[in-house]
């Protein structure tokens, strides 16, 4: 038994490896069957010992029995939604408002990331492990998705490192579009419901009642931003308590990657109203060749201090604002 305890871990550990470097650094050291070919070893270890299969197993990503409804769950900190700008009009007016309300002459640094075209998401780390996924839902209340979110194999089901007590991660669920056009294809040929973008087929996949049709669609992750973050762990750098141990978006964002949360890599710093624009111009010419839809970029104040001093209008934070693509002419199938 012990040697089957042992070899358990082993493998824990190292599907955990090839899982980070396959969805945190997009740059697998294995290949797909090396993965399944160690993935069914321990499937089947665990199977000849079920006391060895606990619940943050990668095994348990099947996905259990299916619920009767969602639980709704109410978030500690709400999920902002973003204002919207479409002309390089709207970014100059939005870089001035925020060096108004810095009361700075000097050019403000921001971080620059895509927008991805998913679902937004509220993962709950309690000591490291994942205990809780709501939707978005209003942005004070959505639905508790943690069985299917626990299929998702981009998403860790538990964290390394120092963690606080408490790490709530925001994020996005998409699918690639490769993805969405497989499982369109399969969803023709067995006669289901085909779905009419990647957004709407991740969304059908994660308000699935029965986790195991979740854990059968190919979800992605890509976190952006944090919730409630409580206690400090040993270790973590001289965070004040609650105090998150970073003190810029861009920070967060690595922090997040440190710990083997997803962060999508097309984001940079950059510094002024033209900096923010030749993102979008870079974002413009690169978009088609991304795996992923986008409907645009998000720009935030970097500075965490600035962001609290210009805080929000209603639930739209003053820091930060999505500068969209012109919506495409409904795609013709
Ligand atoms: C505050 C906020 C709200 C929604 C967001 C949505 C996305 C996105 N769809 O990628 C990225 C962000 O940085 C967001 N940030």
């Amino acid at each position: 038994f012990d040697q089957a305890a042992k070899r358990v871990a082993e493998l824990r550990t190292e599907l955990a490896l090839h899982n980070m470097r396959y969805y945190v650094l997009d740059d697998p050291l294995i290949s797909d069957a090396e993965y399944d070919a160690l993935f069914a070893e321990l499937v089947a270890l665990e199977q000849a010992h079920p006391q060895l299969a606990t619940s943050d197993s990668p095994t348990q990503r099947v996905g259990g029995a299916p619920l009767s409804a969602f639980g709704s769950v109410r978030h500690a900190v709400p999920m902002l939604s973003l204002n919207n700008a479409f002309e390089d009009e709207d970014i100059e007016a939005f870089d001035k408002r925020v060096r108004d309300g810095l009361e700075t002459e000097q050019s403000v640094d921001y971080v620059c990331e895509l927008k991805l075209d998913g679902l937004a998401v509220s993962l709950r780390y309690e000591h490291g492990r994942l205990a809780r996924a709501a939707t978005r839902g209003d942005g004070q209340t959505g639905e508790d998705i943690t069985a299917n979110i626990r299929t998702v194999r981009a998403i860790p089901l538990t964290l390394h490192g120092p963690v606080p007590e408490v790490l709530e991660v925001r994020g996005e669920v998409l699918l690639f579009r490769k993805d969405f056009e497989r499982l369109n294809d399969a969803q023709r040929e067995t006669g289901d419901k085909v779905f009419i973008n990647p957004r709407n087929a991740a969304a059908g996949s994660l308000r699935q009642l029965d986790p195991r049709i979740t854990a059968r669609r190919p979800l992605r992750f890509f976190a952006y931003g944090w919730g409630e973050i409580r206690g400090v762990a040993p270790g973590m750098a001289d965070a004040a308590a609650d105090q998150p141990p970073f003190d810029t978006q861009a920070g967060m964002l690595d922090w997040l990657q440190q710990l083997g949360i997803p962060v999508n890599r097309e984001r940079r710093v950059a510094s002024g109203a033209a900096e923010l624009l030749a993102f979008y111009r870079h974002v413009e010419k690169v978009r088609t060749g991304l795996p992923y839809d986008i409907d645009g970029v998000v720009y935030k104040v970097n500075r965490l201090d600035d962001q609290r001093r210009l805080g929000f209008v209603s639930r739209a934070p003053r820091f930060a604002i999505a500068h969209k693509f012109p919506a495409e002419e409904a795609t013709t199938e």
